[in-house]
């Protein structure tokens, strides 16, 4: 069976910038960051640094404006908004605010208006957007980084992981302040690279989409042993990793969550 690994060295302070060490660990990522239109996470400047595209979706330009300014109080504003400038604005562009828009294009920034699509979210015409320009490496996969995905309007929410089960063949991390989601598709053994510095030690493990038959895990306090887990049944809520790695194989896609420690 494939293994497959993961690992939040993204969340790690400047992990690169500390070991003075310009050539990517054999874990770091290469990846695309969306802001969506929900409060930034106190961490969205580390995300952001080592992002190789950043994008925001529709309103997510908002809270770039708004917000990023109020995570360098001691900065000046102007100089934060032009320093943190997204490559590409996307969406159905019914959020974000003139003064906003009219910024970022004078800075140089790129805006796809897909007003016309009123089927997909503007989270979903991001990933789609960054799914056709970032090609496939096999030697580093393409991941994709969501800031704002969770909490907050339960609609939004579901559609955001929805979004997951939609490109359940792209790694795509789902953020907020607290917590990280993400894919396990099925019949991987995946091996989860615990980052315990900034990540856990509270963690779940959901069927999403269908019933699992069968899960078998390692490395947490409730472990799983060919186990059936479903919605109106057993579903894996605060669990605890007591490993610094955790293995999970199922034979149905599972969404991964762990609580992400305050910096
Ligand atoms: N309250 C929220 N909770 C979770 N995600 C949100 C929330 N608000 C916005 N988002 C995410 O940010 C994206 C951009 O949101 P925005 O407010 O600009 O547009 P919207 O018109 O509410 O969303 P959409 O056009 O996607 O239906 C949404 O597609 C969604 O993924
Ligand atoms: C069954 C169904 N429910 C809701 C919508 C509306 N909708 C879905 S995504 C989106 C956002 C566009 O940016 C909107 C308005 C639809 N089209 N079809």
């Amino acid at each position: 069976m494939e293994v497959m690994y993961h690992s939040s060295t993204f969340l790690l302070p400047s992990e690169r910038d500390t070991l003075n060490n310009t050539s990517p660990s054999p874990f770091s990522l290469s990846y695309a960051l969306i802001i969506l239109n929900q409060r930034l996470p106190s961490f969205a400047p580390l995300l952001w640094d080592h992002a190789q595209l950043r994008v925001c979706a529709d309103g997510g330009a908002n809270r770039l404006f708004d917000e990023m300014p109020l995570l360098f109080p001691h900065q000046d504003i102007s100089y934060v908004r032009s320093r943190y400038k997204p490559n590409l604005i996307k969406g159905d562009m019914d959020s974000i605010r003139k003064e906003v828009l009219d910024f970022y294009v004078e800075q140089g920034t790129k805006i796809i208006d897909e007003s016309h699509d009123q089927d997909s979210t503007d989270l979903h015409k991001c990933v789609r957007h960054i799914c056709e320009v970032m090609p496939k490496n096999d030697k580093s996969p393409l991941c994709i980084l969501v800031a704002g995905a969770l909490g907050g309007r339960f609609d939004h929410e579901m559609g955001n992981i929805n979004v997951l089960c939609r490109f359940s063949n792209t790694r795509i991390i789902l953020l907020s302040e607290d917590c990280l989601i993400h894919l396990l598709p099925k019949n991987h053994c995946h091996k989860i690279l615990i980052q315990s510095s900034s990540e856990g030690p509270h963690c779940g493990l959901i069927p999403i989409g269908t019933p699992s038959g069968s899960s078998t895990t390692t490395g947490l306090k409730w472990n799983l042993k060919n186990t059936e887990m479903r919605f109106g049944g057993l579903v894996s809520t605060s669990n605890i990793v007591e490993e610094d790695i955790v293995t999970v194989q199922s034979d149905s896609d599972l969404l991964w969550t762990i609580s992400i420690k305050k910096l």
